[in-house]
Parts: structure tokens; C-alpha cells; sequence
């Protein structure tokens, strides 16, 4: 924490409760008071961070902030208790708030990009095309903090503290342009609620953590929050609107005053850019593409179509936050996709390639395979399975996906977390009950390599650019794309 002090009416924050004072930080885990801090006791989806309060203040906090619920819940805690209590209706986002203005200044760009799938990947490539237009950027989200400045991360979606004291930094080392993740837990939790980016994308919506959301329709809610609460008045909204949730938000948000929408399509015929046409190879594709009625021609190393549209958000992006649209399509062909998707991890002697995906929902299973099957003369194989401690309902869905897409199906496991991965394993199986069943992961990427013929292709689904496998709460060391690399060595000896 900083070592300076501010007030908290400074940082938006009044008392109800004792005089208006200077604190030392802030805090959001009583684990880790220090004296003098705030310590921000936060409703939480498996307990109030008011039922700490007590220890809060044993451990010196100085003052309190919290919602209704929480004020009453301490109100033992609190009695007799000479400290400052301040109560709001959102305390996540007075929080946010509070952050924002105890770490002080932000880059001038901030662009963010909400969806089910691939706002990692949109995220890379804007921070690719404005590095490659020479200026410093990076992207945050679900793998770290990449580009002119690196970090390690632990959520898609920082807490609001990690976030604006990573935003100040950045800021301070000149780096100026950032593009950032806006996952539906953080935009609900309002982790970024005193963020407010000059243009946000939407890639898609598709089934992922209904656990946590519910329904669909508050899961599309969270996700709508990043244009309805935080998107600049004046800003863009860049959307795909071939996803019908794309397209429905797109119409919600045409008629604000001062927005400009940028709609992004491959198949809906009403779109600002517009891929009108496609030939794939071996090692890429090259698209047509008609951005506001000029036609454009773009080669992109990558792999699948849905790597174009992403691109082409991010293009949308950097156009919407001031690049010029010439200098953006001069670079495209430079981008490189991110570790974890589509990577081509592995290939055996007998030329058979082996892809590590990070595809962790039904519909991305489903994409990644088609992507692959034009470039698949003999059988596709598939080696995947579901998290634990997340969206049940996708499980079935997901088998589904592989048998409708794959010719070969080796279901394994993928971060059990806290549950017993059998019963997570039987679940998947509900949709592909054809699929051979072998829990340890390494030993289906060993038995997938060994089944690739000549003219197959392996995909192996679910942990990307993952360098662990949790389970219960240890993490052991594990990664697909090295494990492809093992497998394949071992059956055919190292060169
Ligand atoms: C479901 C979820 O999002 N939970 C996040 C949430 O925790 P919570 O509200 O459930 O916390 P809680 O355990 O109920 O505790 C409530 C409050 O009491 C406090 N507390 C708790 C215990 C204690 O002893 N003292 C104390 O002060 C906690 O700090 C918290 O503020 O707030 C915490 C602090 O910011 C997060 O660490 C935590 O992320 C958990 C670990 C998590 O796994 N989150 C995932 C699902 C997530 O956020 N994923 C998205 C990406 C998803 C995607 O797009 O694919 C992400 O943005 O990473
Ligand atoms: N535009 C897209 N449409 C559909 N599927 C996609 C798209 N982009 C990527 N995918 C698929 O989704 C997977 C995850 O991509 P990416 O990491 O970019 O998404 P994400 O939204 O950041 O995921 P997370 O929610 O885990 O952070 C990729 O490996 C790929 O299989
Ligand atoms: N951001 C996603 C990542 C899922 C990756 C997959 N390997 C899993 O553990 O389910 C989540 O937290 O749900
Ligand atoms: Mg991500």
C-alpha cells in the first residue's frame, strides 16, 4: 500500500458514524489490515466481509466502509467502537471509486471487451496493433498484464484495488494505451466501475457461467453493463452483430446521443465492417473485408474464422480510439494469435498436427473444431473436460459439442477444483457416451498423440496458456502445450 494518507471525504466517502479521517489504504481482506487502513467489508457470493469487521478493527483499521447489510450484520462489532463507519447503497462501487481516486492517474486510452469467448484474444491483438503502430500498450485479463509492461494475473478482471494501482503504474511508465478484459463477475462486482473506457467491444454470448449468473439473461445483463454504466457518452461501441445477443444490444445502444456504434459482421447484412469473402490455407487465411464501404484485402496468420472477427474488433477499437484506419489495416497481417489458442503445440513424424485451445464452453468447443476440420484430411481428436467449481449445465453441452465435431473423443480432466472429477467426467459424458474416459490428463494426451494417423489432427481443449492443474486447493504443475510436446517425444524419441 501507498505510503500516503488522504481523507476519506477525499475519497468520496462520508461518515455516518465519526469524524472524517485521514486512513492509510485501503483494504478488502481483514487478512491483511494494516493500521490506519479502510477496511471495505464487501457482500461476497459465500459470506459479508462485515461478518470481519470485528477483526478489522482489532487488527487497527481505521475506518469502515460497507452496504446496509453489512452495517447491520456489525453492529455488535461496531458498538462502542470509536471508528469512522461510512454505509452506502453499492459498496463495491464506492469502493471502486475510492481506488480510482487513492492511486490517482490513469493511461488516456482504456478500450475493454466483454463476451463468453475470445476477449483474450481481442484484447492481444489491440494491444498488437497499437505496439505495432509504435505506441506502448499492453492488454490485462485472463493472462496477466502483456505488452510494453508484464505482470502475472490471477483474475480476467483485477479487484478494483489490484486494478488502479496497476492503471497508475502504467500510467506513470508512459504507457498510455490499455486494452482490458471485462469479464461479467468483474462488471457485477464492480470491479471496474471507475473505469470508463473511451470504446468497448462485444464478441458473443453463449452458455458459461450460469452458476454465478443464473440465467442467461443476467448473465447477458453483466455483460451489457460495460455499454449501458461505464462506456464513455461519447465513446464507441464495437459489436458483433452476428451473435443475436450482439445484434440485440447493438439496437439497445443505437440511439444514445453521442455513441457510435461500429457494427462487426461475417453473415448479418447490416454492418459498419464486414467480412465479404475468405480463402484458408495451411498456415492462414486471407479475407475480404468492406470497412464503411471500402473494400479491403487482409492476410492473417491464423487459424479459424473467428480469429478474423477478432481481429477485426480490435481494428474496430483502435480505430474508435483515434488510429488512423489506413495505419490499422497496414498491420493486421502482423498478428500473431495468443498462447493457449489455436497453438500449434506439437506435430508427429507422420506430419499429424497437435492444437492446444483454450475452448472451455459449448459453443467454443464446437468453433474450434470446425476451424480445424477444413484442414483435417482424416480424423479429428479431441482431448477435453469440464472445470469444476463452474457452470454445471455446460458440462453435457460441451460433450455434445466434441462428439458433433470430433471423430475421436478422450474426456479427462480439467481443474476439478473442489469436486470429485468422476462425477464431473459422468456429467460431460451425458452428451458424448461414446468417449473414451481416461482421468489423468497426461495420459490422454499421451493415448490422443498415439492414436494420430497420418492426415489426423489433435485439439486438445479446456487449459490453453494454463500452467496448473487445481485440484482441491493445490495446484500442480501442468501444461498442455509442453505435454504434447512430451508426448510426442515419447513415442517417437527425441531428434
Ligand atoms: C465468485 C467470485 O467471483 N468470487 C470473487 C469475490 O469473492 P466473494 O465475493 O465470493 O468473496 P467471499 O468469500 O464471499 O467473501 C466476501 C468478502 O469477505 C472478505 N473476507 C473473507 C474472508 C475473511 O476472512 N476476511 C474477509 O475480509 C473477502 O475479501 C470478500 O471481500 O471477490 C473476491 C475478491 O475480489 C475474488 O477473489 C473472488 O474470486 C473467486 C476466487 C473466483 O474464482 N472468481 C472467478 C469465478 C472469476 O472472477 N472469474 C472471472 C472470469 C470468468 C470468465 O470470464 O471466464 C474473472 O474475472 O477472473
Ligand atoms: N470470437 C470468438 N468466437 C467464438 N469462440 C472464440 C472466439 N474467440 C476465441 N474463441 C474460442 O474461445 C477460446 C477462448 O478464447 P479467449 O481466451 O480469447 O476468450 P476469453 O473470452 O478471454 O475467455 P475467458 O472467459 O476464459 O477469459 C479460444 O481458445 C477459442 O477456442
Ligand atoms: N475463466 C474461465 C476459465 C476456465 C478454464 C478451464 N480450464 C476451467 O478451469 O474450467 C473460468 O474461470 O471459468
Ligand atoms: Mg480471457
Amino acid at each position: 500500500m501507498a505510503s500516503h494518507t488522504i481523507m476519506l471525504s477525499a475519497l468520496g466517502l462520508t461518515p455516518r458514524v465519526g469524524p472524517d479521517v485521514a486512513i492509510t489504504g485501503l483494504v478488502i481482506d481483514s487478512r491483511k489490515i494494516e493500521k490506519g487502513c479502510l477496511f471495505a467489508a464487501l457482500p461476497g457470493t459465500q459470506v459479508h466481509g462485515a461478518r470481519f469487521v470485528g477483526a478489522a478493527i482489532a487488527g487497527g483499521a481505521g475506518a469502515i466502509l460497507t452496504d446496509r447489510a453489512g452495517a447491520d450484520l456489525a453492529a455488535g462489532a461496531l458498538e462502542g467502537a470509536e471508528i469512522a463507519l461510512v454505509v452506502v447503497e453499492d459498496a463495491r462501487a464506492a469502493l471502486a471509486h475510492a481506488a480510482h481516486l487513492w492511486f490517482g492517474a490513469v493511461p488516456e486510452t482504456v478500450v475493454a471487451v466483454t463476451g463468453t469467448n475470445g476477449k483474450t484474444s481481442v484484447t492481444s491483438f489491440t494491444r498488437q496493433i497499437w505496439e505495432a503502430l509504435g505506441h506502448p500498450a499492453v492488454n490485462i485479463g485472463t493472462t496477466g498484464v502483456e505488452g510494453s509492461h508484464t505482470a502475472p494475473g490471477i483474475h480476467t478482471t483485477p479487484d478494483p484495488l489490484t486494478l488502479h494501482r496497476l492503471l497508475a503504474e502504467l500510467k506513470s511508465a508512459g504507457i498510455d494505451r490499455v486494452a482490458m478484459e471485462a469479464s461479467s463477475h468483474g462488471l457485477d462486482q464492480r470491479r471496474m466501475e471507475a473505469v470508463s473506457p473511451c470504446a468497448a467491444a462485444f464478441t458473443n454470448l453463449t452458455q458459461d457461467h450460469l452458476d454465478y449468473h443464473g440465467t442467461m439473461e443476467a448473465y447477458f445483463e453483466a455483460k451489457a453493463r460495460l455499454f449501458t454504466d461505464l462506456l464513455f457518452d461519447q465513446g464507441a461501441a464495437v459489436i458483433n452483430v452476428d451473435d443475436p445477443y450482439g445484434l440485440r444490444l447493438a439496437q439497445e445502444v443505437a440511439g444514445r446521443d453521442g455513441l457510435e456504434v461500429i457494427r462487426i459482421a461475417q453473415y448479418a447484412q447490416e454492418a459498419e465492417i464486414r467480412i465479404s469473402g475468405r480463402r484458408m490455407d495451411e498456415t492462414g487465411q486471407d479475407v475480404l473485408v468492406t470497412a464503411w464501404g471500402q473494400p479491403r484485402r487482409i492476410r492473417l496468420e491464423l487459424i479459424g474464422a473467428f480469429q478474423a472477427m477478432n481481429v477485426l474488433t480490435a481494428a474496430a477499437l483502435c480505430i474508435a480510439s483515434g488510429e488512423d484506419p489506413d495505419a490499422v489495416f497496414s498491420v493486421l497481417g502482423e498478428m500473431r494469435g495468443v498462447r493457449g489458442r489455436m497453438q500449434l503445440a506439437a506435430r508427429r513424424k507422420n506430419g499429424a498436427p497437435v492444437y492446444v485451445d483454450y475452448s472451455h464452453t459449448p459453443d467454443s468447443i464446437e468453433i474450434a473444431l470446425k476451424a480445424l476440420r477444413p484442414h483435417v484430411l482424416g480424423r479429428l481428436v479431441i482431448v477435453f473436460g469440464a472445470g469444476g467449481d463452474r457452470d454445471r449445465g455446460k458440462r453435457p453441452l460441451m460433450g455434445q459439442a466434441a462428439a458433433q465435431n470430433a471423430d475421436v473423443l478422450f474426456l479427462t480432466d480439467d481443474n476439478p477444483r473442489s469436486e470429485d472429477p468422476a462425477v464431473i467426467r459422468a456429467e460431460v459424458k451425458q452428451g458424448c457416451p461414446d468417449a473414451t474416459e481416461v482421468p489423468d490428463r497426461a495420459e490422454a494426451i499421451l493415448r490422443a498423440v498415439d492414436a494420430l494417423e497420418p492426415g489426423d489432427a489433435l485439439l486438445v481443449a479446456g487449459k490453453g496458456h494454463e500452467t496448473g492443474q487445481i485440484v482441491g486447493d493445490v495446484v500442480y504443475p501442468f501444461d498442455d502445450v509442453e505435454q504434447a510436446s512430451v508426448a510426442v517425444a515419447a513415442l517417437e524419441g527425441r531428434a
